[in-house]
């Protein structure tokens, strides 16, 4: 990787930058080639839409279709600059090494991970890129803050072309085992790109500690753990620059999830909902992207057991999945959706009635205020993935559970498992543990369901995404300080 030059930093620009792989609003263009923005507001917006209006904020992203190359504008008091990808740009950057090489390699390589030095080398002139129109975007002295696995290099490269920027680093994927880090041809070149952070975040403590050993084992960068009060926190030397890590678990807008659940109008939509799917005694929900990380197909094998040996009956049980289309072009996607709705067919054929499918399976996005419904609606959510960074999906379920009833089924290889301890944890690589936590989430007595609801619900409403991102800018501050 050659080494980025030097920039003067613009007459104005933003004191606080946010960049990530997409802008907060998606760019639509219509079958005939016209063109209209759509909000897409993400829990990551809301974290942070006060301090972007309160500081002249900006934020530098894709708009999320090929070539496309609008000028600056400013939506609701934030500045949006665009970073034009080609649809060249997008198959071997986007799909190829972030989604075919970074994402399996991070989830515990559950499909294997494809290794191409062409989509490396797009990966390096993609977040150069970035870099370049975060570096033109940002005033002298400002804070930046790097979102995800996409733009990995970017801290380094913009460390390079403007010393004088405080920059944070934020990974919303697990970060492996050193063992699978390995695996990788350019891991030196990954963990000195985000090593130009002055504070590197993970959801988890022990994502921090992968990368600690990594630093050092790959630079020679000896760290140290630092007396925290909240969890553990550790600093890299990197020459004369000290690199803060440590763990920061993202949330959820929990307060207003809570308000939208409690909505007379959704209530009563959640009402119609239970009719429409035939008034089933057990409503199950699962609500997952359409992605071989998030374990629907295990959900659905348990489920088809159950029914098999009779320890549930069809006429009591329906599922609802809702699975949202994402990154249909790459391989591993396809491959998983034909596997999901071959499993959903069989089990209709084995186990519906005419006119009543056990399974209800959408493959299209919802609108926000439907999904709210289907949580209100649901007895039991299904969130089984063999590996997820956090799981936005299991927080937001347990928010709509305001009446205190529902059930929440968790993977332990789910980043939330860490704080949802009362959920009812499973292993989904062992089939009959999900299938005993299903039956102990539909069985227990309802006072023992009441009292791990409600533990969820202290936790996930006094732990909110604003309480994140207050977190990880005191954290950024204390680092720019020293
Ligand atoms: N409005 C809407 N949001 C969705 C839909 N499907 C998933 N989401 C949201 O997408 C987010 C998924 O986050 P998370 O569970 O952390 O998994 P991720 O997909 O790997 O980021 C959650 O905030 C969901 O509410 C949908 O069909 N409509
Ligand atoms: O932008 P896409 O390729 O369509 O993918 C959507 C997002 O998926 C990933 O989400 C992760 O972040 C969540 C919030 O921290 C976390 O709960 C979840 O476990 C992760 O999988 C991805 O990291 C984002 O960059 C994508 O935008």
């Amino acid at each position: 990787m050659t080494r980025a030059t030097e920039q003067t930093p613009p007459d104005a620009g933003a004191d606080f930058v946010v960049v990530a792989n997409r802008l907060p609003v998606d760019l639509v263009r219509d079958k005939d080639g016209r063109e209209h923005w759509k909000a897409s507001p993400g829990g990551l917006v809301t974290a942070l839409e006060s301090i972007l209006k309160a500081n002249h904020g900006a934020w530098v992203g894709w708009p999320g279709v090929a070539d496309a190359a609008p000028e600056p504008f400013d939506a609701d008091g934030i500045r949006l600059h665009s970073v034009t990808l080609s649809a060249e740009d997008v198959g071997l950057y986007y799909e190829g090494f972030s989604n075919g090489t970074v994402w399996p390699l991070f989830h515990d390589v559950v499909v294997p991970p494809e290794y191409h030095r062409e989509w490396w080398n797009a990966y390096v002139a993609i977040n150069r890129r970035f870099a370049e129109a975060t570096a033109a975007a940002a005033a002298t002295d400002a804070t930046v803050w790097v979102q995800d696995y996409q733009l990995l290099l970017v801290p380094r490269l913009l460390r390079e072309m403007r010393p004088d920027l405080t920059i944070g680093f934020f990974l919303h994927i697990p970060f492996p085992p050193v063992e699978l880090f390995m695996q990788l041809p350019w891991r030196s070149e990954i963990v000195e790109g985000m090593l130009g952070a002055d504070l590197v975040g993970f959801h988890l403590p022990g994502g921090a500690d992968n990368f600690r050993i990594l630093a050092h084992r790959l630079g020679g960068h000896p760290s140290v753990r630092l007396r925290s009060t909240r969890g553990r926190a550790s600093e890299i030397r990197v020459d004369d620059r000290r690199v803060r890590v440590g763990a920061f678990p993202i949330s959820i807008d929990s307060a207003s999830i809570d308000a939208a659940a409690r909505d007379r109008g959704t209530r009563a939509r959640a009402e119609r909902l239970r009719t429409e799917l035939g008034s089933p005694e057990i409503l199950l929900l699962g609500v997952d992207r359409l992605d071989y990380t998030k374990g629907i197909d295990v959900r659905l094998r348990a489920l088809e057991e159950l029914f098999e040996e009779g320890r549930l009956e069809t006429a009591d049980v329906t599922l609802l999945q809702l699975a949202t289309p994402s990154r249909e072009r790459v391989e591993q996607y396809q491959i998983m959706r034909s596997r999901i709705e071959e499993s959903v067919g069989r089990i209709n054929g084995s186990f519906g009635e005419i006119g009543h499918p056990v399974v209800t399976y959408i493959h299209r996005p919802v609108p926000k205020s439907e999904l709210t419904a289907f949580y209100v609606a649901a007895d039991v959510m299904l969130v089984t993935p063999v590996r997820d960074g956090m799981n936005l999906v299991a927080k937001e379920y347990v928010a709509s559970c305001t009446d205190g009833e529902g059930s929440l089924v968790l993977s332990e290889f789910a980043g939330a498992a860490a704080e949802l301890r009362q959920a009812y944890l499973c292993n989904p690589h062992d089939l009959e543990g999900v299938k005993d936590a299903i039956m102990a989430a539909v069985t227990e007595a309802e006072d023992d369901r009441r009292r791990r609801m409600r533990a969820l619900r202290r936790q996930v409403l006094g732990n909110d995404v604003h309480a994140w991102a207050r977190r990880f800018f005191e954290t950024l501050d204390a680092t720019s300080d020293e």
